[in-house]
């Protein structure tokens, strides 16, 4: 493994200025502040996780970290170089994933593709043939067949597999990916957590990934910085994230969802954060049932007040309640707690 920080950023800034329209004519400039001083390191062998909500800033995190983009304040290198003024070496050394994948041709075949891309990193003859089967095998491709099908055929997992494959074909230390998992499904998304996983303890391969689902977070990443409205919120291991609000309880609510009832979810979340005077709290649709959920996170020994709160709350607004648990906090509820407290300031 080599010595030093796989990646190190340090006080990211980065501003987009855009122009929105105001009437016919009239455009007025609005400066979007996407990074306000992202810090964090990544360790060869972990998979790292930057965690956050739409539009937190992961996506330009990693941009700048690929070489992407440039920063308008701030440093960051990846296996020792400098990103901005190194490019071509940083290049050399990672291998990466952006969620909206292009530059596949539709007309060849999975291994023409990779074996094009092959050649454009400088590799020939027997080095690329070993190349391309290596990373054909190590996401799976052969398994499933799709090596010898047209891109335009692949699924979108077979896709993913694909831009993966591309990634590795010239052996990097480093990987990064953009929302690696984002529409696959559930076995596509475990087999690519399953190789970057590898990847790192087996190969010491240093893995950054942006994701906003926590639970890849959790079962992936062997530390998360969270990341919200472009500032890191927090850094450590899901556990260490956890052990955060260790001394809190979540207390949560599935009711019945109905139409009658209140308008949307951040409308109803807003309501009831109101009337229980905390922000910890999200109300979200729960997978494959009609209920929705609410999970607040309190103080112990406030649970018995905070559930009779919460219920004369939804009842008053037409909702029945179908079940209350009370347990630890997940990763989620930390997310929950960090990610809204800049709202509350
Ligand atoms: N090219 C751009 N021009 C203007 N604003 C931009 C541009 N790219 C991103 N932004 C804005 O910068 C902020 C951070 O965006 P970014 O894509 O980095 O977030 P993200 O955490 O990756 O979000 P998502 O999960 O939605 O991809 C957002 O407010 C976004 O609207």
């Amino acid at each position: 493994m080599p010595s030093g920080y796989a990646i190190i950023a340090n006080g990211l800034v980065k501003r987009y200025t855009t122009w929105e329209r105001r009437g016919f004519l009239k455009r007025v400039k609005r400066v979007v502040e996407a990074l306000r001083g992202v810090s964090f390191t990544v360790r060869w062998g972990e998979v790292f996780g930057l965690l956050g909500p739409n539009g937190a800033g992961k996506t330009t995190t990693v941009k700048i970290i690929s070489t992407l983009l440039l920063p308008d304040k701030g440093t960051a290198s990846v296996a020792g170089y400098d990103v901005v003024s190194e490019p071509v070496r940083v290049r050399e050394r990672i291998g990466v994933v952006l969620s909206v994948e292009r530059g596949f041709f539709w007309k060849l075949t999975g291994r023409e593709n990779l074996r094009y891309f092959g050649m454009l990193r400088g590799l020939r003859g027997r080095q690329l043939d070993e190349a391309v089967e290596r990373a054909v095998r190590l996401v799976g491709l052969d398994e499933l067949g799709a090596v010898n099908k047209l891109y335009e055929e692949y699924s979108l997992g077979m896709k993913a597999r694909l831009a993966l494959a591309r990634a590795l074909l010239h052996d990097p230390p480093v990987l990064i990916l953009d929302e690696p998992t984002l529409g696959l499904d559930p076995p596509s998304a475990r087999r690519i957590r399953e190789l970057l996983i590898r990847l790192a303890r087996e190969n010491g391969k240093a893995v950054l990934i942006t994701t906003h689902n926590m639970f890849e977070a959790e079962i992936v990443c062997d530390r998360v910085a969270i990341i919200s409205e472009g500032r890191i919120a927090a850094i450590g291991s899901p556990d260490e994230l956890k052990g955060m609000v260790a001394k809190s309880v979540t207390v949560t609510v599935r009711f019945r969802a109905h139409r009658a009832a209140a308008t949307s979810l951040t409308g109803l979340e807003e309501g009831i954060a109101k009337a229980l005077g905390t922000r910890n709290l999200r109300v979200e649709e729960e997978e494959g049932s009609n209920n929705l959920r609410l999970r607040v996170l309190v103080k112990p020994g406030e649970e018995e007040e905070t559930i009779s709160r919460v219920v004369a709350v939804l009842s008053g607004l037409g909702y029945s309640v179908r079940s209350i648990e009370v347990g630890k906090p997940t990763l989620e509820d930390v997310f929950i707690a960090l990610t809204r407290r800049g709202e509350q300031a």
